[in-house]
């Protein structure tokens, strides 16, 4: 068996609304093995950066709770891990890079400096020493003439050079595991694939492990070896890269798979999107959370939860359908009227 660098079991996190406590993540499961990259999919509103900021317990800071659940680091549970132990941790063996650099950067410091002080908080590195480091730094993420770099300020430096100074940041400490949420997302399009090419690249250079968010099914394709697909806060489907887009069980990963341009062979056709959009977390529908959405929805669908079960090669799934037989679901391409078709045949069939 391959080491394990994270396990989360049964995370569950909420918040307090208008509505009154509600979990924005309910019972998220998934492991990532060393040196691996899993990544976490899911359309606006599923509970992705809650998880990853559950992970890093910051979600303490931003008036979340974590009900439930363990988030096993290394074996150590940092669910039940202090505030003042997530400071060893965080910044020196988890670190976190999010959407946008210029957030994370300091508009007043110079990009060296900033690296700097990173080494010297966390590896109490002298001043040159620090400094030396962080030249190295911005050389290793592809800047060029670091040593001039080095003493601008983030304003100088284009979105895409910004999010490298980032990186270099988060990766100064040669941290075990680096999660990055949604990394890309406001860089140009050529920015994005350099960003994720570099991030490859050093993962591979310095061996670590990494949890990505992305909601782009394209990025995942190919980064991941594993992937989570969340839904209203829960994980629908999780597998290898090969199993989520090869042999895809649940009905919104196929639906998150077709609304991809040029995915099932038909670039330029027209594009699938799923019908409707994310319940807040206030108002989760009973039974499969996604099955108001769903077009193969069935009558245990609406009042029974389905709940993520392996198959022997790994593959999860959280769907009725699995349990009720095979038919090929991308048969049917979303088409409504064909799949309730079928779905009733099969209700028939199994309700006589
Ligand atoms: N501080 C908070 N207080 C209340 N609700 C919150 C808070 N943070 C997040 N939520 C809710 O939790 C749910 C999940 O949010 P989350 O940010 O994890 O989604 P996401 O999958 O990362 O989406 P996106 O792709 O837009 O980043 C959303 O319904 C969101 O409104
Ligand atoms: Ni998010």
């Amino acid at each position: 068996m391959a080491e394990k660098i994270l396990q989360i079991r049964n995370l569950t996190t909420a918040f307090l609304t208008d509505q009154g406590v509600a979990k924005a993540t309910d019972r998220v499961t998934f492991d990532l093995e060393k040196g691996q990259t899993l990544c976490v999919v899911g359309e606006s509103g599923s509970g992705k950066s809650v998880t990853a900021l559950s992970v890093m317990r910051l979600i303490d800071y931003a008036g979340g709770v974590i009900m439930d659940g363990e988030v096993l680091f290394n074996g150590e549970d940092l669910v039940r891990t202090s505030q003042d132990d997530m400071l060893r941790i965080r910044g020196n063996l988890i670190t976190m890079i999010f959407q946008d650099p210029m957030s994370a950067l300091n508009p007043v410091f110079t990009v060296g400096d900033q690296i700097a002080e990173v080494l010297r908080i966390h590896r109490r590195m002298k001043k040159k020493a620090a400094w030396q480091r962080s030249v190295e730094m911005l050389k290793l993420v592809g800047i060029p003439d670091p040593e001039i770099r080095a003493k601008q300020f983030p304003y100088e430096m284009s979105g895409g050079m910004c999010q490298r100074v980032v990186i270099a940041m988060a990766l100064a400490c040669n941290p075990e595991l680096l999660i990055a949420d949604e990394p890309t997302t406001a860089l140009d399009v050529t920015v994005q694939a350099q960003i994720l090419e570099l991030l490859l690249q050093l993962k591979k250079e310095l061996g670590m492990s990494m949890l990505l968010i992305t909601h782009d099914m394209g990025v995942a394709a190919e980064v991941a070896d594993r992937i989570a697909v969340m839904y209203a806060g829960i994980v629908v489907e999780e597998g290898t890269v090969q199993q989520i887009f090869e042999n895809s069980r649940h009905p919104y990963t196929i639906g998150l798979l077709q609304s991809i341009p040029g995915m099932d062979g038909k670039r330029g056709g027209e594009l699938y999107t799923i019908k409707g959009s994310i319940p807040p977390i206030s108002k989760v529908p009973s039974g499969c959370r996604f099955h108001p959405r769903c077009p193969h929805v069935m009558d245990i669908c609406r009042t029974e939860e389905p709940l993520l079960k392996s198959s022997l090669t790994g593959h999860k799934t959280a769907c009725w359908l699995e349990d009720k037989g095979e038919f090929d679901l991308k048969s049917n391409k979303g088409n409504n009227q064909e799949a309730n078709r079928l779905t009733d045949i099969r209700t028939e069939a199994t309700h006589p």
